[in-house]
């Protein structure tokens, strides 16, 4: 059920807050609606307000969480939801991938650049802690790709990744300038069965899955068989991000964290649904996707994540494998 913001205001009684209340960004894309719904859960029904420029998705609705249209570049807008709704923690979402960035660059340069010195802008003038995610798009071909170090060379020839490289470094500078608590995590490519990606180059780890349970199962992949990327399920990507959000300030040795969970190939994958889908079926396309996919590492060392606030990714490759296949199929049989 949607619920809408009038109910969240009048619940605000007080300036002081124990329980945070949470405004996130882009919240109608892959992550949102998981995230929202992971909130709620915790922290209660009026802790959530989810916004973005689309029609709630239909993650989003059923998280229950409050809806509230916001394009992020718009500071005023965005300024005044923070106010109205006693925000006291923004994460913010709304990016453009590197896919779909790469096809329109301007528009990637304008909602990464501007919606994320928007969101600290904010932040800093109202207080908020502020999560921004990074990405494994923030290296590049001169990064060293395996075990991937915090810190390392960054010089990444996306546009999308030249935006995540720009967060971490402005939300860093906001930190030590103006005091604003910005936490970031470098997110691997994320898999999920509730909602589709949003136009990246780890999109065909999700494809993968969908296209398995259709009648012909069968997958046309658009990297090659060998091309091993950092992936992560969903509840452990969600799990990381609510854990990093709530971590002691003293226990942050740093503000930006590489995150790591699995590293496989489109091949790793097609051998793990076959052991569920016997007669699922692969072949390979490579696009300009894979040029992009080279570029990223491989695996990423997390061992600061690990050692100050407790990261610890719970799925295997088998694991994931087995529940998404279970989720998919329940929800075609209108089970979910
Ligand atoms: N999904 C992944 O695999 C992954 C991996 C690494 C990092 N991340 C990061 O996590 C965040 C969330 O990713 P996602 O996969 O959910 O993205 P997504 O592409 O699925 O969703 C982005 C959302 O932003 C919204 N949006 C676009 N323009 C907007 C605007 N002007 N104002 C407000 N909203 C706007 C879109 O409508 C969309 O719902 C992004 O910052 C992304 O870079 C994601
Ligand atoms: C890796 C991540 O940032 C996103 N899934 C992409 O491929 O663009």
């Amino acid at each position: 059920m949607l619920r809408f913001s009038s109910l969240f205001v009048r619940n605000a009684s007080s300036n002081s807050f124990s329980m945070p209340r949470i405004l996130i960004t882009g919240a109608n894309g892959q992550l949102g609606g998981e995230l929202a719904e992971a909130l709620r859960g915790r922290f209660g029904p009026d802790a959530v307000l989810c916004t973005d420029i689309r029609v709630p998705a239909p993650s989003v609705q059923s998280s229950g969480a409050y809806f509230r249209y916001l394009d992020c570049t718009n500071k005023d807008d965005f300024a005044r939801l923070v106010v109205e709704h006693r925000i006291t923690h923004i994460v913010h979402y709304a990016a453009l991938l590197s896919a779909i960035g790469e096809r329109n660059p301007k528009e990637a340069l304008h909602l990464n650049m501007r919606g994320t010195e928007v969101a600290l802008e904010v932040a800093q003038n109202y207080g908020s802690v502020i999560m921004i995610p990074s990405s494994i798009a923030a290296f590049g071909p001169t990064t060293p790709r395996m075990n991937t170090p915090n810190i390392t060379i960054q010089r990444p020839n996306t546009i999308y990744g030249v935006s995540k490289v720009y967060a971490e470094l402005l939300g860093e500078y906001y930190h030590k300038r103006f005091g604003v608590d910005f936490r970031c995590v470098r997110y691997p490519g994320i898999i999920s069965w509730k909602s589709a990606p949003g136009g990246g180059t780890t999109d065909w780890s999700n494809h993968a899955f969908f296209a398995a349970c259709e009648p012909q199962s069968a997958y046309t992949c658009f990297v090659r068989p060998d091309t091993k990327m950092p992936l992560m399920y969903v509840p452990d990507c969600i799990k990381g991000t609510i854990d990093l959000m709530l971590a002691d300030e003293k226990k942050l040795s740093c503000r930006t964290y590489n995150l790591n969970a699995l590293s496989f190939s489109p091949d790793d994958l097609a051998r793990a649904i076959r052991r569920h889908v016997p007669h699922f079926k692969i072949d390979y396309a490579p696009d300009m996707r894979q040029a992009i996919a080279d570029s990223w590492p491989v695996s990423l060392d997390d061992a600061d994540a690990r050692r100050d606030w407790g990261w610890q990714p719970q799925y295997s490759l088998e694991a994931l494998t087995a529940d998404m296949l279970q989720n998919i199929m329940a929800q075609r049989a209108g089970k979910k």
